[in-house]
């Protein structure tokens, strides 16, 4: 079947089960680093407008599979991609996808905020601009404001776009790096622990707009924590040695897993 007609039918399937349409799917994927296997088989639907959160012990695959989703994977010397990834019923490893491209629509916030070393406004204007999205100067200024308010950092920085980035708080800089994502118009925004490095308050704030941009975004973040993952994501899968062992509604997840293993993570026998 070829991918449009299978993305067709996804839809229709979706919508008569009252679920969201499947914005990515990952089927068989396995990755390599050299001879050594990190995932196995890992089969995986990213619906459209939902948190999806990737959880499992230390070393399980989390941010492997998640780095698959944007082709991160590539920039690793001896890592190897096997299985079909699509978004939107596209192959994202057909030869033909402009990586870069792929990119802006699959954008990815990172552990620990990396805004580049140039103001406020330059952050956000980078992205907009290598993909030619703002033919004048305005048209540009409402793109950095509109991608400021999307991440809820306008109000706290519209008078100083032109300081440094990196002169922000770290929740504040997290933000920015959110709206960096934002400003280049994605489907899709990954998060490997975007919390990790951020204090409980900027933690929380962090929490909100992610639960705000659902609206408009489908998310999918790695965690540490099972209290975010509850709070943040309407589905959750569970990663062990490589292996996506379970994934479904947070909610099912948490209060009902189906294995053994998952149950024995939730409840803290390890991790
Ligand atoms: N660049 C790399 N080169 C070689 N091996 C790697 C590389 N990145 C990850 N691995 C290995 O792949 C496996 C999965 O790692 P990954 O970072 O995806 O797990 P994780 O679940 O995200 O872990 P953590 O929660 O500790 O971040 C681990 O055994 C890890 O050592």
């Amino acid at each position: 079947m070829s991918d449009t007609m299978e993305m067709a039918e996804d839809t229709a399937a979706a919508a008569q089960a009252g679920a969201k349409p499947v914005m990515m799917r990952g089927r068989d994927v396995c990755v390599f680093y050299g001879e050594k296997q990190a995932l196995f088989g890992v089969d995986l639907d990213v619906r459209a407008n939902e948190v999806t959160a990737l959880i499992g012990p230390s070393g399980c695959g989390k941010s492997t599979f998640l780095r698959c989703l944007n082709r991160m994977n590539d920039t690793i010397d001896g890592c190897r991609v096997k299985g079909k990834i699509t978004l939107q019923g596209a192959d994202i490893y057909d030869p033909k996808v402009d990586v870069v491209e792929l990119r802006a629509s699959v954008g990815m916030v990172f552990q620990k905020p990396n805004p580049f070393p140039k103001s406020i406004f330059e952050n956000i204007a980078y992205g907009p601009r290598i993909h030619g999205l703002a033919k004048t100067k305005a048209e540009m200024e409402e793109i950095v404001a509109t991608s400021l308010q999307k991440a809820g950092l306008f109000e706290e920085v519209k008078d100083r776009l032109d300081e440094p980035g990196t002169g922000l708080s770290g929740g504040q800089q997290q933000r920015l790096c959110i709206a960096r994502a934002i400003a280049v118009s994605p489907e899709v925004i990954l998060m490997d622990e975007p919390c990790s490095a951020l204090d409980p308050i900027a933690t929380a704030r962090v929490e909100e707009l992610i639960d705000e941009l659902r609206e408009n975004y489908t998310i999918v973040i790695v965690t540490h924590s099972m209290q975010q993952a509850a709070r943040v994501s309407q589905r959750t899968a569970f990663f062990h040695l490589g292996n996506l062992v379970e994934e479904g509604p947070t909610d099912d997840i948490f209060t009902s897993p189906q294995d053994k293993r998952t149950q024995d993570y939730i409840t803290g026998r390890f991790g």
